[in-house]
């Protein structure tokens, strides 16, 4: 069995590892941690665990942390900067949900965080896990960066036409809506009931965070070409999932896109390529770890719209994870996370 850590057990992120991880066939959970609960059952704080789990939640502490297998780390920017490493020497690996080794460049990081890069000694050895592009370095890891959920949505759309330089690095657009559990359940005013329901806003359209982390995945697709890409993100009032829809311009393409994109994604688990004009809908992958994606091209006019829609909680975010787990420890890459979608 696997030993598993988690800290920050208390946001969406933690109680959906905890989700699937009970009933993970090769894990056993040894520690989860919040400094504000200490000493809470876990299943006082999330009834949907009751009968599933007996553990209390604790503060973190490197010892205990270092004494597992992995150790998942589902808090905000900067906390697996400053605990990390101590972790890591102590014998665990070490797979990172937030965003704080997914770009390689620390200045760039910092530009975009607006804090300074806690560990930089640790960036060259951190990989990005994205198990549709690097597979072979996650076997391997030690430290994994989880990617963003809009990042995910958007590269596994765009990256099967930059690998075969289908795109130049044009002006591509990701126009992307989320669900408001992507703000984390430290919610802010502007995701209470009364502000987010029946109603719909774009924001940071100046500049989000997840833009750098895009650019850089989708170069590294392109052979390292610079991307010109507009990125609008939505909040729209659902509780999970994001729909992002993508735009590019391919005048008189004569490749079949349809049939790339499913030779693409033949083996990976958790992509589907839908039927070409399909138009799939958040619900469709809500609670599962799947990618389902769309390909629509107008042949006279050039224009190609790909639509990608994920759960931002599972392969946005948790799902993920594990699928890196699975990955690292050589178990089957969907142990796990074999959930249908919930419908309605
Ligand atoms: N929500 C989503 O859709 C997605 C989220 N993510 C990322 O996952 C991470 C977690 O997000 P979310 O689940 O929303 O979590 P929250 O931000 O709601 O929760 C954070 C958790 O981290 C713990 N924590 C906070 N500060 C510290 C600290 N200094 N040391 C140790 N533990 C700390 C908190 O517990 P306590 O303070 O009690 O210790 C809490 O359990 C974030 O980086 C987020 O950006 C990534 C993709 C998608
Ligand atoms: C709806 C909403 O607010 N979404 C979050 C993104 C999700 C997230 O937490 O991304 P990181 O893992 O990179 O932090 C946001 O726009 O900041």
């Amino acid at each position: 069995m696997i030993k598993v850590g988690i800290v920050g057990g208390t946001g969406y992120t933690g109680v959906e590892l905890l989700r699937i991880l009970v009933n993970h066939p090769d894990v056993s959970l040894e520690v989860i941690t919040s400094r504000s609960e200490d000493g809470l059952r876990v299943d006082e704080m999330f009834p949907n665990l009751r009968g599933h789990t007996d553990l209390k939640f604790s503060v973190p502490d490197a010892k205990t942390l270092g004494d597992c297998d992995v150790v998942f780390f589902a808090t905000p920017h900067g906390v697996a900067h400053a605990l990390a490493e101590e972790v890591l020497n102590a014998g665990a690996r070490v797979i990172d949900l937030s965003a704080d080794f997914r770009i390689a460049d620390a200045d760039e990081w910092e530009k975009w965080y607006k804090q300074p890069h806690g560990a930089r000694e640790l960036l060259p050895e951190a990989v990005y896990g994205l198990p549709e592009v690097n597979r072979e370095q996650i076997k391997t890891a030690r430290l994994i960066a989880v990617p963003g959920c809009y990042p995910t949505s958007v590269q596994l759309g765009f990256i099967p036409l930059l690998e075969k330089g289908l795109l130049e690095p044009q002006m591509l657009i990701a126009d992307c809506k989320s669900a408001v559990s992507g703000a984390g359940r430290g919610a802010s005013v502007g995701t209470l009931l009364c502000e987010s329901s029946e109603s719909m806003n774009a924001y940071a359209v100046a500049g989000h965070r997840h833009l750098p982390e895009i650019r850089q995945g989708l170069s590294r697709a392109a052979g390292g070409k610079a991307i010109e890409l507009t990125f609008v993100p939505h909040l729209t009032p659902m509780i999970r999932g994001i729909h992002s829809t993508l735009y590019a311009r391919i005048p008189n393409l004569d490749v079949d896109l349809q049939a790339l994109f499913e030779a693409r994604y033949a083996d990976e688990p958790f992509v589907d390529v839908m039927p070409a004009g399909s138009h799939p809908a958040t619900r469709s992958v809500k609670g599962s770890n799947t990618c389902r994606l769309a390909i629509h091209y107008h042949k006279d006019t050039g224009q190609l719209i790909i639509l990608s829609v994920i759960d931002n909680l599972v392969k946005g975010a948790s799902g993920q994870a594990v699928q890196n787990m699975n990955i690292m420890f050589g178990l089957d890459e969907d142990a796990g996370l074999r959930q249908v979608a919930l419908m309605p």
